[in-house]
């Protein structure tokens, strides 16, 4: 396995390279997929790219079957089609010039003929579908996998990977990892034996003019390696730029509200036209060089064919060679440069292919920081007999080591309870409540709920425990219906309903024209903030956790909606142990018990009028909060 810390494993993607082999530019049938990142891979053997390819290969073993049928439909695709030249050339040498003339034989080698293309037709057409049945069923398990591997990773990876990233390597790698079965693979099989073939028939035919034209092979080789160098930098040239351009878009996209408001759209027009001609001009020397490319070869491949017919014509005069074996030569001769010209377009998508092993190995080979209990650490627990007594033993937790986000931090909270978190910005609230979800796990003392150390809760039955309501809840495209109940059939209509109504949002999904089936578009972009949050409150309900956490929940409330977010929140707490993250303090105001943390530490807490009686932190912030309260009405 390779090294998951490698620098390249964050690197952006760079997109594969060439395509179908045979077109004047290889390389353009995944491209429109593959626009984001574009460093180019690094020439030479890597010590995890060997691995991560071996791992590859791992997936194509259920297919070896298949493989061998593929190889062996090639092989007979090949003999079909090589045999034809050698089929003129018997009736040529045997029934017209030095035969009897007879019209039978004439007949049965021109339907040998066309038996041998439908033979050729049919074994091509099964080799390419059984070599895309496996090469895409490959692909689509390691998305399969990736997804789910993706998925068990702690949080702490995601802080470390752009999502970007990630759904560029589920997207593109996997795809660019596809065209190494479906294009290498398939070249250096079918060209390689093509070339093998060609050569035994040469020599069968003449074993001289064979000879002869193995002095092609070097002059082949150099312009393969001169063509090589410049391809790959024509290529690399073309993605950077690419990326580029995709990278601008993206940018400006996401920020064009400010653009709009700042009146920059012809700044940014300018520049994105820069870009947009930079990549032209990279993609346009691309083409080119392609062209030059494969025209050299078919240049070089005419002038063969021209020595052939000086040198294989002053044999036939010479009476040293037959005119079918002078014409089944040139035919083999025009034949022999096609199978090379592919393999040397493979080297650019064998390239892009490593490249996206390695990284997909370099996730695939990431261990999760928060550890699933087992064996006789694995604490037998039941969800729903939680009595929600949650207790911070002297806790210390970073983010990045060495540098303290919580310190000894020691809290107690009763079943039942709810408690208030306050404090300034970055004083470690969410970290508190990420370290009870076990998105991350404590440096040092413990997180226990009903006294059982949450590292030894499985995981699965640590998140029925807790229903989690945030400042942006999300929603998925799909009806409110399974929106609220999590596409979980076994959560009936009536329930959600019942749900809905008692947190209130009944009313407003009443209203829509499809009611509890109405669609919502992505991330619930047809609902208002509080909508959105009275639906992720009927969740609760639905879902039943017997610890209820909110963060920031109603940060982004108007005063009337947070009202109707706050009777809400009066419904989902009962009988809940519940954690309230808040900066406006009227929503924590009235709990059982409010904390006030500054730096990592608790340094103050009681009731709310407990807190300011003693005219301290608390009572800095709720004044600071009121005044900012008066300036916002
Ligand atoms: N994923 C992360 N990686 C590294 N540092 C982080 C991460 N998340 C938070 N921090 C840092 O940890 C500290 C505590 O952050 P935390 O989000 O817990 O504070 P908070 O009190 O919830 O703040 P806010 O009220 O702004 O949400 C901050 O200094 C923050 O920059």
């Amino acid at each position: 396995m390779p090294d998951p810390k490698s620098p390249d494993a964050n690197a952006p993607r760079e997109p594969a390279s060439t395509g179908s082999a045979g077109t004047e530019r290889p390389g353009q049938t995944a491209d429109t997929a593959k626009s984001s990142g574009a460093t180019e891979p690094k020439e030479g053997p890597r010590p995890g790219r060997l691995a991560a390819f071996k791992a590859t290969l791992t997936y194509a073993k259920p297919h070896k079957l298949t493989f061998i049928g593929i190889f062996f439909c090639s092989l007979i695709a090949i003999m079909a089609e090589l045999l034809q030249p050698y089929l003129v050339k018997i009736a040529i040498d045997d029934h017209l010039f030095g035969g009897s003339g007879a019209m039978r034989p004439l007949l049965i080698i021109g339907l040998f003929y066309l038996g041998l293309s439908v033979v050729n037709f049919a074994f091509t057409y099964i080799q390419n579908n059984l070599l895309q049945y496996a090469g895409q069923s490959i692909v689509a398990s390691i998305r399969k996998n990736l997804f789910a591997h993706i998925s068990k990773l702690s949080m702490s990876f995601f802080d470390r990977y752009p999502i970007g990233s990630l759904v560029t390597l589920e997207s593109s790698d996997t795809e660019t990892i596809s065209q190494f079965f479906t294009q290498v693979f398939l070249s250096l099989v079918r060209d390689g034996m093509t070339l093998v073939l060609i050569i035994f028939f040469m020599f069968q035919l003449d074993a001289t003019l064979a000879w002869y034209s193995m002095l092609l092979l070097p002059v082949i080789a150099l312009i393969a390696v001169l063509f090589r160098s410049m391809l790959r930098k024509a290529y690399q040239e073309t993605r950077a730029q690419l990326s580029r351009l995709i990278a601008y878009l993206a940018e400006n996209l996401a920020g064009m509200s400010l653009i709009q408001t700042y009146n920059q759209q012809d700044e940014q027009f300018g520049r994105f036209s820069d870009r947009n001609g930079q990549y032209l001009k990279a993609n346009l020397k691309e083409i080119r060089t392609n062209v030059l490319f494969n025209r050299s070869f078919d240049t070089f491949g005419n002038i063969s064919v021209a020595l052939l017919v000086w040198l294989g014509g002053l044999a036939f005069l010479g009476d040293s060679i037959e005119f079918g074996v002078l014409y089944a030569f040139i035919t083999y001769i025009r034949q022999f440069f096609q199978p090379i010209n592919q393999i040397t377009q493979q080297w650019n998508t064998l390239q892009s292919t490593s490249v996206s092993m390695e990284r997909l190995w370099n996730i695939f080979s990431t261990e999760p920081d928060v550890k699933e209990p087992a064996g006789e650490g694995k604490a037998e627990v039941d969800w729903k007999k939680t009595a929600g007594k949650i207790d911070y033993n002297h806790v210390d937790f970073s983010y990045v080591e060495g540098s303290k986000v919580l310190r000894n931090l020691d809290l107690h909270i009763k079943p039942g309870e709810m408690i208030g978190i306050v404090g300034t910005t970055g004083a470690g609230k969410s970290s508190l409540i990420s370290l009870l979800t076990r998105f991350y796990d404590v440096n040092a003392g413990s997180v226990t709920i009903d006294g059982t150390d949450i590292r030894r809760i499985p995981q699965d039955t640590l998140h029925r425990m807790i229903g989690l309501v945030q400042q942006e809840p999300y929603l998925y495209s799909g009806t409110i219906l399974d929106n609220v109940r999590l596409f979980r059939q076994e959560i009936s209509r009536e329930e959600v309903t019942a749900a809905c109504k008692a947190v209130g949002a009944h009313p407003l999904i009443a209203r829509l024209k499809d009611g509890y089936d109405t669609k919502l578009s992505e991330r619930g972009s047809g609902l208002s903030a509080g909508e959105r949050q009275l639906l992720s409150f009927a969740r609760i309900l639905v879902f039943k956790p017997r610890i209820l956490i909110l963060d920031e929940a109603t940060a982004n409330l108007d005063s009337h909606t947070e009202q109707l977010v706050q009777k809400a929140l009066s419904v989902v707490s009962e009988g809940r142990t519940s954690l309230l993250i808040a900066h406006r303090l009227s929503t924590i105001m009235h709990a059982d018990r409010i904390i006030v943390m500054k730096h990592g530490e608790i340094v103050e807490e009681g009731t709310h009028g407990q807190l300011l009686a003693k005219k301290g932190y608390y009572e800095e912030l709720y004044r600071h909060s009121r005044g900012m309260q008066a300036i916002g009405s």
